[in-house]
């Protein structure tokens, strides 16, 4: 069996070695020449799947080891017959502690108190709902917008517009969607746009084209919001001036904790068994690396904000995400979209705060559900 994996596909060989030839490809450049005579096509978010890349190839069953599948033309390989599979929720925790990340850094940089303010969550699935839980473990008033999964807690629901005009920080987890009842392409359009406070927070780390960034760039102009974005419009050639005008940007690395990309290609690779009938020999647990730093040690007067800072910015701190994007733009060596692409290629280690192993000194119960309801696993001493 003939398997084209994305080179991006983190320990394809490990998990795909004894079910066929790998041969790995970049993924952005893939063509239909590259896929012509494989069995399976393994991709991340920037292979288009469709009928112009697959229609004179043998193809039988595709997979994507990301939870956005808007690359996909799902219809088309329902309609030849083609397998087809994701991993949805892989990278859910890396992308709620990206979140976490920026606001944690924002509320010092910008002064404000996070228990003060209100959350709009807009999309509550893997990552919209991982995100709300965490912030409700922090005592952070929510709001939630999703038309195809109403907020538990009625107090929580709200209309797109209410949300955007009564939030302090705004976070978008809505896949990109061109048709249907609710599409998401530009969701945040003039309109919306323009109802957001001045002095609120909005942060994209959905897909680009859900914010109409041009729009954006306009009211960023104007200097009364701040805006975090992860995601892009053209991705991968994004737009410097938007870039300047940001507090945080990223090159759509949200999702990109080792645990994250790991667990992606797990998925797709249980999933391709399933499929094919063969037995999964490869456990996603046992070839998780050890991360570099496994624990950190409270003693007895911390107190919860303090501990949860210290251990979050110990795992993972977004400004040095932000930092390398800018640095490598301002270099002016390489081109936009080759500078994007090779951070993302070139990702450091980056792990979950389930990776993390707080040892508490005899500290109060509440510092240790505090720490719990953000991931960490505690041991009290
Ligand atoms: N920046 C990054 O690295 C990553 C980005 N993503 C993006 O985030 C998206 C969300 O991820 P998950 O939570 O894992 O997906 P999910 O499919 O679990 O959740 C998406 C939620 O959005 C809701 N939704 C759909 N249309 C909506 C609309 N018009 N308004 C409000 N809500 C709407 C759905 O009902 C669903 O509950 C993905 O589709 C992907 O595009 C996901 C992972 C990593
Ligand atoms: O899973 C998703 O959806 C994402 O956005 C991925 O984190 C994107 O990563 P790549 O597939 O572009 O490497």
């Amino acid at each position: 069996m003939k398997i084209v994996a994305d080179e991006n596909i983190p320990l394809a060989d490990v998990f795909f070695g004894g079910l066929g030839e790998v041969v790995s490809v970049p993924g952005r450049t893939l063509n239909a020449a590259q896929v012509a005579d494989a069995d399976v096509l393994l991709v991340r978010s920037v292979t288009r799947v469709n009928r112009e890349l697959l229609e004179n190839s043998k193809v039988r069953f595709v997979a994507s080891a990301t939870s956005g599948i808007d690359h996909v033309d799902t219809d088309w390989l329902k309609e030849k017959g083609i397998g087809f599979a994701h991993a949805p929720g892989c990278n859910a925790d890396s992308v709620v502690e990206y979140v976490l990340s920026v606001i944690n850094v924002l509320s010092e940089q910008l002064g404000f108190s996070l228990k003060e303010q209100v959350v709009g969550i807009i999309g509550k699935g893997q990552v919209g709902g991982r995100l709300l839980r965490r912030l409700e473990a922090l005592g952070v008033r929510c709001l939630v917008h999703d038309p195809f999964a109403p907020a538990e807690k009625t107090e929580q629901q709200a209309e797109l517009d209410d949300l955007l005009a009564k939030s302090d920080i705004i976070s978008l987890h809505t896949p990109l969607t061109k048709h249907g009842d609710h599409p998401t392409f530009h969701l945040l359009n003039a309109h919306c746009i323009g109802l957001i406070r001045p002095g609120s927070i909005l942060i994209n780390s959905s897909r680009g084209p859900v914010v109409d960034n041009l729009v954006l760039l306009d009211r960023l102009r104007q200097g009364d919001m701040t805006a975090v974005l992860d995601v892009w419009e053209q991705e991968p050639d994004i737009n410097p001036e938007l870039l300047d005008h940001v507090a945080i940007g990223t090159p759509h690395i949200a999702g990109y904790s080792l645990e994250a990309k790991i667990r992606g290609t797990g998925m797709i690779y249980q999933a391709m068994c399933r499929y094919f009938g063969f037995p999964t020999r490869v456990r996603i647990n046992n070839v998780m690396p050890i991360p570099v730093l496994r624990s950190m040690t409270f003693s007895s007067d911390v107190q919860a904000e303090e501990a949860i800072t210290t251990a979050l910015r110990a795992v993972y701190d977004v400004r040095r995400d932000d930092n390398r994007l800018r640095l490598a733009l301002r270099q002016r060596k390489e081109a936009v979209p080759v500078v994007f692409d090779r951070l993302r290629k070139t990702y450091p280690e980056r792990r979950e705060f389930q990776s993390l192993k707080v040892r508490l000194r005899n500290a109060t119960p509440d510092v240790k559900h505090q720490l719990e309801g953000q991931g960490f696993r505690v041991v009290s001493e």
